[in-house]
């Protein structure tokens, strides 16, 4: 049983894991989020960030490690209402319109939004008097974003918030997530929607197999990845002797007849390749967030090599994480 501290972190991951038989979906977590904070929890397909939340609401326990919430056991947040959830394939009860199961949810807890208040953040106050049945899918998501907020959580976490949101829901979504950390909140979403974590979080955490690889903001991790790519025809479908010692190039490709140059200086990179050589069909793009996870991931498969187990402990790797923190991008 933790003692609850004050002024603790709202999130504490130290040294988590988490066993399911064979398979460490969390490897050795260690991540503390604060008050106030927007955070993207992005990775592949099973990179274990629903087993991190379901960790971070005590759904489930760690094998190893600690997680904690406001300094306490996380149940203990979650029964005290300091918690709103959004899962994955959640089914909100029915039969009762919308606005009555807002209030339903908000009574449970000490002291809940008024729902007014709630329906009008989660942008559904024209759905106020439907019943939850006769909700399109879309709908039914903004029902459950309005639930998560019934209790007035300081701690929101959200999986995959807007996998069904059409365009301007989407936009008014993340309008009342700003409003929410203005106000103090903390949230904590997994998306795999790479521009929406890009535009809308101040802080992005990428796992992969279990484990923290890049940990920053967006800006910082784009910078410290490669800022651009350099690409032009692969005249022979080869890559040209000398441009991967170009300066600023940091990896060099040919994919699909053309010769890529991820490169954390474009300029230099371009200036040093026209003096090698003559270019054809050049072009020079900002790397974005999807490139850097794309890079990311694909360092973090290399450095760790076949799937890992937690039965075989030689081949967890040392090198994703620490790599990650060499070049900078960890906190
Ligand atoms: N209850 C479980 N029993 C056994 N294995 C599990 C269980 N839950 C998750 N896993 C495994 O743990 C790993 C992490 O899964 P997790 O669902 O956390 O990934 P994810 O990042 O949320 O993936 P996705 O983006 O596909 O939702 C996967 O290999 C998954 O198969």
């Amino acid at each position: 049983m933790t003692t609850k501290q004050a002024g603790a972190p709202v999130v504490a991951f130290r040294g988590a894991v988490k066993d399911y038989g064979a398979v460490r979906a969390v490897d050795a977590l260690d991540l503390e989020f604060t008050a106030g904070e927007r955070v993207a929890l992005l990775g592949r397909n099973g990179a274990g960030k629903s087993t991190s939340i379901a960790l971070m609401l005590g759904l489930d326990e760690p094998t190893a490690g600690t997680v904690e919430l406001f300094g306490g056991a996380p149940r203990d947040a979650v029964e005290g209402g300091r918690v709103g959830a959004m899962l994955q394939d959640f089914k909100p009860v029915s039969r009762i319109t919308v606005g009555e199961l807002v209030g339903f949810v908000g009574s449970a807890y000490p002291a809940p939004l008024p729902v007014a208040e709630v329906l009008e953040l989660a942008g559904i106050a024209h759905l106020a008097k439907r019943r939850v049945e006769k909700l399109s899918g879309g709908q039914i998501q903004r029902v459950c974003f309005a639930v998560a907020l019934a209790g007035d959580p300081d701690l929101l976490v959200l999986d995959e918030p807007t996998a069904a949101l059409d365009v301007q829901a989407r936009q008014e979504f993340w309008r009342s997530m700003r409003a929410l950390t203005d106000r103090g909140k903390t949230v904590l979403f997994s998306t795999h929607y790479l521009e929406e974590a890009d535009r809308n979080a101040d802080r992005i955490v990428m796992i992969d197999r279990g484990r923290l690889i890049a940990d920053g903001g967006s800006a910082e991790i784009k910078r410290t990845v490669g800022t651009g790519v350099v690409a032009f025809d692969a005249v022979d479908g080869t890559l040209p002797e000398g441009v991967a010692a170009l300066p600023g190039v940091r990896t060099a490709e040919v994919r699909d007849g053309r010769v890529r140059l991820r490169t954390t200086d474009p300029d230099a990179t371009t200036i040093g390749l026209v003096g090698l050589l003559t270019p054809r069909g050049l072009e020079v793009t900002q790397a974005g967030l999807e490139e850097a996870f794309l890079t990311l991931t694909s360092e973090a498969s290399e450095a760790s090599g076949a799937a890992r187990t937690s039965g075989n402990p030689a081949s967890v790797p040392a090198a994703s994480a620490s790599a990650s923190a060499e070049k900078g991008f960890t906190r």
